[in-house]
C-alpha cells in the first residue's frame, strides 16, 4: 500500500466501535429535498480500523471507458454486498447503529458496504451521485463514514449552483438523505498539497449504488 498514514497518537489505544448518533448529529437541509447529516468523530479507533483495512481488504484497481478511451479510475476498490462477511465486525456494528437512529425514516435497513481507498491528494471521485440503482429515482440514504487523512467532500445542485465543502476527518460520518443522489452531484476533488492515504466506507440500502 503507497503512502504512510500519521496515526493520531493518542488514539492508538482506542476501542473500536461507534459512538452514539442521537444528539450528536448535526443536519443540514439542501434545496430539492436533499439533506446533510454531520455526526465528527462517530468512529473510535479509526487508527484501528485504518489499519486493518489496509491490511485485510483485497483492494482492486479498475479501469473503465471514458468517451473512447479506458482510463484507470483513480481511487482502489472494494465492494462487499449483503451476505457477504465484511472485513471487521465494526461494520456490523456500524450498521445497526445506523438502521437504529434512521430506520423510522428510511424504511429500510442498510446492508451494503462499499470502500474507496484514496492513495494520496491524486486519487478523487469525480462529480457523480449514486444512481446506478434506486437512487436515480427514490429517496434513499448513502452514509459515509471517513477515515485517514482528512479530503473535502463537495456538493452541488444537478442544475447548477454554487458548491458546499465538508472536510471529512478521521471517523467522521457525513450522511446524504432525502432526494440528494438525483437533485444534488458529490465529488471528492485531487489536491495538489501532500496528502497521505483515506478510506471512505458507505453503506447504503438493498438496490442503490
Ligand atoms: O469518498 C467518498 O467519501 C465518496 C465516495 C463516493 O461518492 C462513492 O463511492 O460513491
Ligand atoms: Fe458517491
Amino acid at each position: 500500500m503507497t503512502g504512510a498514514f500519521q496515526a493520531s497518537l493518542l488514539g492508538l489505544d482506542e476501542e473500536l466501535g461507534v459512538r452514539p448518533l442521537g444528539g450528536a448529529v448535526r443536519r443540514t437541509v439542501l434545496d430539492h429535498g436533499a439533506w446533510i447529516d454531520v455526526r465528527r468523530g462517530w468512529l473510535s479507533g479509526a487508527d484501528t480500523l485504518f489499519a486493518r483495512l489496509t491490511e485485510v481488504v483485497p483492494w482492486h484497481a479498475e479501469r473503465r471507458h471514458m468517451y473512447d478511451k479506458v482510463v484507470d479510475v483513480p481511487r482502489l476498490l472494494k465492494f462487499y454486498d449483503e451476505g457477504e462477511t465484511l472485513p471487521d465486525r465494526v461494520f456490523d456494528e456500524a450498521m445497526r447503529a445506523l438502521d437504529a437512529h434512521y430506520q423510522e425514516e428510511l424504511g429500510e435497513p442498510f446492508r451494503t458496504v462499499g470502500l474507496c481507498f484514496y492513495r494520496d491528494g491524486r486519487d478523487s471521485v469525480a462529480w457523480h451521485g449514486d444512481t446506478i440503482g434506486r437512487g436515480s429515482t427514490e429517496d434513499t440514504m448513502v452514509a459515509i463514514l471517513s477515515v485517514g487523512t482528512p479530503r473535502s467532500l463537495l456538493l452541488r445542485p444537478r442544475g447548477g449552483g454554487p458548491s458546499i465543502r465538508h472536510d471529512l476527518g478521521h471517523g467522521d460520518l457525513l450522511v446524504m438523505g432525502g432526494s440528494c443522489q438525483r437533485t444534488w452531484e458529490h465529488a471528492v476533488p485531487k489536491t495538489a498539497r501532500p496528502t497521505g492515504p483515506r478510506i471512505s466506507v458507505q453503506f447504503r440500502p438493498r438496490g442503490v449504488r
